[in-house]
């Protein structure tokens, strides 16, 4: 199958580096999460393996060649980057039907990513009255057109609907089960998590990680166990006594780092503690990515203090 590979890319606009040296691979069978703060070269590295912009140096290819020299490139790679790209006067299937007739793809394939997208029943209006949502669907289904085995999405869930997210995890979940090569953006972090198998994140246009998902969260944020007791037990002198530092949380509930669940209760039990609330606490992608990227953010609001007032 198909890998993209990325290797010492780097773009400059003017004196700006939007890439710098990046290097990675994009395999087949999984879905790979790109992320990174704005500004980070995202969008600009997608461009540049769809051959939309030229690298100042280095290179993009897929299956070992640069895209403009793919033969076919509508069956090899699908990619969606900008779902506005639409011409508005035209009919979501009609628009699909020239894209299609530009590839020698008939027409039967049009209706079936039509299905596949959920815009059957919409086919016949013309994009300009489609939604954010129903744009970012045609997008999708133009991306699918040939059957690609390579997939690339900028920003994919966005302006869908809770139902539209839910199709659009299960859609890349089957793409990569399929074996197909998918690459996909995002600033949503529990969206990227309920899909991705792999992350590969940009900051300032470097590479800050290039690992499996589960690994870039555990080894950031540890998970903890979480602990809201019916009595006014000192709980943390008795964690403490068991080797456990526990934190009192401004809720009002108990953080225990590094602890599994199973022992914290079987300690507040036979402590006669009544426990009314204990829970794993897993640690998510958020976290984790916002612990990677504080330094790397273009754009950080940072709060003003207070002023004092004048008299
Ligand atoms: N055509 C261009 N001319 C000049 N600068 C550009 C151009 N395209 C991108 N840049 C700059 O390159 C940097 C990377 O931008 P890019 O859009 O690739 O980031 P991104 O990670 O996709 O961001 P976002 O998450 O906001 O979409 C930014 O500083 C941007 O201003």
């Amino acid at each position: 199958m198909t890998s993209i590979e990325v290797q010492a890319l780097t773009k400059e606009y003017g004196t700006r580096r939007a890439v710098d040296r990046l290097t990675f691979s994009v395999l087949p069978g999984r879905v790979t999460g790109f992320l990174g703060p704005n500004g980070a070269g995202k969008s600009t590295t997608m461009r540049l393996v769809l051959g939309l912009d030229r690298p100042t140096s280095g290179t993009a290819t897929i299956g070992g060649r640069p895209y403009a020299e793919l033969r076919d490139p509508l069956r090899r790679v699908g990619a969606l980057l900008d779902a506005q790209a639409a011409h508005g006067s035209r009919t979501g299937r009609d628009h699909l039907r020239v894209l299609a007739a530009t590839h020698r793809i008939p027409d039967d394939r049009v209706e079936e990513v039509l299905a596949k997208t959920g815009l059957t029943s919409v086919a016949r209006r013309r994009v300009k009255t489609y939604s954010l949502g129903m744009r970012q669907r045609l997008g999708i289904a133009a991306a699918l057109l040939g059957d690609p085995e390579v997939v690339m999405l900028d920003e994919p869930s966005n302006g869908l609907d809770p139902e539209g997210i839910v199709w659009i995890r299960q859609l890349l979940r089957g793409l990569a089960g399929e074996g197909r090569t998918v690459l996909v953006s995002s600033h949503l972090m529990n969206e990227t998590a309920s899909f991705a198998d792999h992350l590969v994140v940009l900051g300032r246009g470097r590479l800050l990680a290039d690992t499996p998902m589960r690994e870039f969260i555990h080894a950031r944020v540890q998970p903890r166990v979480r602990v809201r007791t019916g009595d006014s037990h000192d709980l943390g002198a008795l964690l403490a006594e068991h080797g456990h530092t526990a934190v009192r949380e401004p809720e009002g509930h108990w953080s225990v780092p590094h602890a599994r669940v199973e022992d914290i209760g079987r300690l507040l039990s036979t402590a006669g503690v009544t426990v009314l609330e204990l829970a794993a606490e897993e640690a998510t992608l958020e976290q984790a990515y916002l612990d990677l990227t504080a330094d790397e953010t273009e754009f950080t609001a940072h709060p003003t203090a207070p002023q004092p007032q004048e008299a």
